[in-house]
């Protein structure tokens, strides 16, 4: 049996088996192994109707059908007059957009003054616009004239898609267009692919959220960027909740959270110290460690477990390019897996730059695309986000890498 496969039958278990992995030297799992115990530890989420507002960012999990025919009247292409017969026209009446509508049967010789988009009357023949009419008023009686082609201007019932149309295909992006366009075809909700609730708990008694950092103090880095990083993977963030160190504290928030979320990430705590409570919290309760500790620089100490509810914790090392290298490898992952998405492979390019290798971890370097490869960019220390923030991909650079092209992890832009 492989690392991979121990791991993977660990999944099915509701039950912790053995002792936490934290006193196991040589727990940590290969990156990539990691990143794939992530993705298999979920099933894609069932489909549900959301109203068009909360479908926004989805997938559609059904192709989109036209519920009406489009138009759905015939209707005038131009404001003018909706003319019957040869000219000239007697003006009969007017009919503006909305509900009001000309009764009848519009005879030959005879016209209606129409606004764009208003239904033109059984009988009409063309629609004549009013910078091609000629008209005359007479003291009883308007006449208009022009030359108005058999058919010119009116927009049949069903001529841009009839009811039942599949106008989109299952599995497309809700952009704000595909809600107009919905909007536009009748549809008051939509039947996709929900967005995996993932909540946010940043954890540390030195943790500030707001200000200059007091001494002893650090200003949260983590909390500002997770909720955008997991909307750009397709999920959807709580508003992140600051805990003080200890097991209380954890231990609540990750019942309630843990119960209501598809995936709770915890941010510090992950490592071995004396405020470091997420893995005996996680084994209080009754958790089933999925991956404990991964073979990564930085990010290491990251974790995966399942709550006896379902929900998925994913543990984020508190240095924050650290917990950006955690959220790439089980967060986005897990997304994904929960949107019925595949594994997500970077392009693989050439390293132009230096970036030494690791004796037995992967490492994740901070880089820009460039005609000549990936370039590191620097400053991709694991308390340091300025190098993720110049760099447009993480470059996947395995142990004992000696050159050779290398996978690119795109960030968010
Ligand atoms: N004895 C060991 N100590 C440590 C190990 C280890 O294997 N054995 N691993 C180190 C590594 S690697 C990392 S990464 C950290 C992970 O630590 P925790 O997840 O337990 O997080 P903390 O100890 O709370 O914080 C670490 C570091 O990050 C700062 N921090 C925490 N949260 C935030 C935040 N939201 N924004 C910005 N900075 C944050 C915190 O102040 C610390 O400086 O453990 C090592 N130690
Ligand atoms: O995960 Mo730590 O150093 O690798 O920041």
């Amino acid at each position: 049996m492989t690392v991979a496969d121990r791991v993977l039958s660990r999944k099915t278990s509701t039950v912790l088996a053995g002792p936490p992995r934290r006193d196991r030297p040589g727990g940590a799992v290969p990156w990539d192994t990691a990143r794939r115990i992530a993705a298999q530890a979920v099933r894609q989420l069932p489909p549900s109707d959301l109203p068009l507002e909360q479908s926004a960012g989805c997938r559609l999990a059904e192709p989109l059908r036209a519920l009406v025919d489009l138009p759905r009247d015939d209707v005038a292409a131009m404001d003018g007059y909706a003319v019957a017969g040869p000219a000239p026209w007697r003006v009969i009446g007017r009919v503006l957009a909305g509900r009001s509508r000309h009764e009848g049967v519009l005879s030959p010789g005879t016209a209606v003054e129409i606004a764009t988009g208003a239904p033109v009357p059984a009988g009409a023949e063309s629609v004549l616009p009013y910078e091609a009419a000629r008209v005359r008023y007479g003291p009883v009686v308007t006449e208009v004239s022009g030359a108005s082609p058999r058919g010119k201007h009116i927009r049949r019932r069903g001529e841009e898609c009839v009811e039942g149309t599949a106008v989109l295909a299952a599995g497309t992006p809700v952009t704000p267009l595909v809600l107009g366009l919905a909007a536009g075809l009748g549809h008051d909700t939509l039947r996709v692919r929900p967005r995996p609730l993932v909540s946010v708990l940043v954890t540390g008694d030195e943790v500030t959220s707001s200000g200059l950092p007091a001494e002893g103090m650090v200003r949260d880095a983590v909390g500002p960027f997770l909720p955008g990083l997991i909307g750009w993977a397709g999920g959807r963030a709580g508003e992140p909740l600051w805990l003080p160190d200890g097991e209380a504290a954890l231990t609540a928030a990750l019942s309630a959270h843990g119960g209501s979320a598809h995936v709770t990430a915890v941010c510090g705590a992950s490592s071995k110290g004396r405020a470091d409570h997420l893995r005996p919290v996680l084994e209080r309760l009754g958790a089933d460690v999925l991956v404990d500790g991964v073979a990564v620089r930085p990010g290491h100490p990251q974790l995966l477990a399942r709550l006896p509810g379902g929900g998925l914790v994913v543990g984020l090392p508190g240095n924050p390019y650290a917990a950006l290298s955690a959220a790439l490898t089980l967060l986005v992952p897990a997304i994904r897996g929960l949107l019925g998405l595949p594994e997500a492979r970077g392009e693989r390019t050439a390293l132009a730059g230096e970036a030494p290798s690791h004796p037995s971890d992967t490492r994740l370097v901070a880089v820009r695309r460039s005609a000549r490869g990936a370039v590191p960019v620097g400053h991709d220390r694991p308390g340091s986000l300025w190098g993720a923030a110049l760099a447009d991909a993480l470059a996947v650079v395995p142990p004992r890498w000696e050159g050779g092209q290398v996978e690119l992890l795109t960030l968010p832009g």
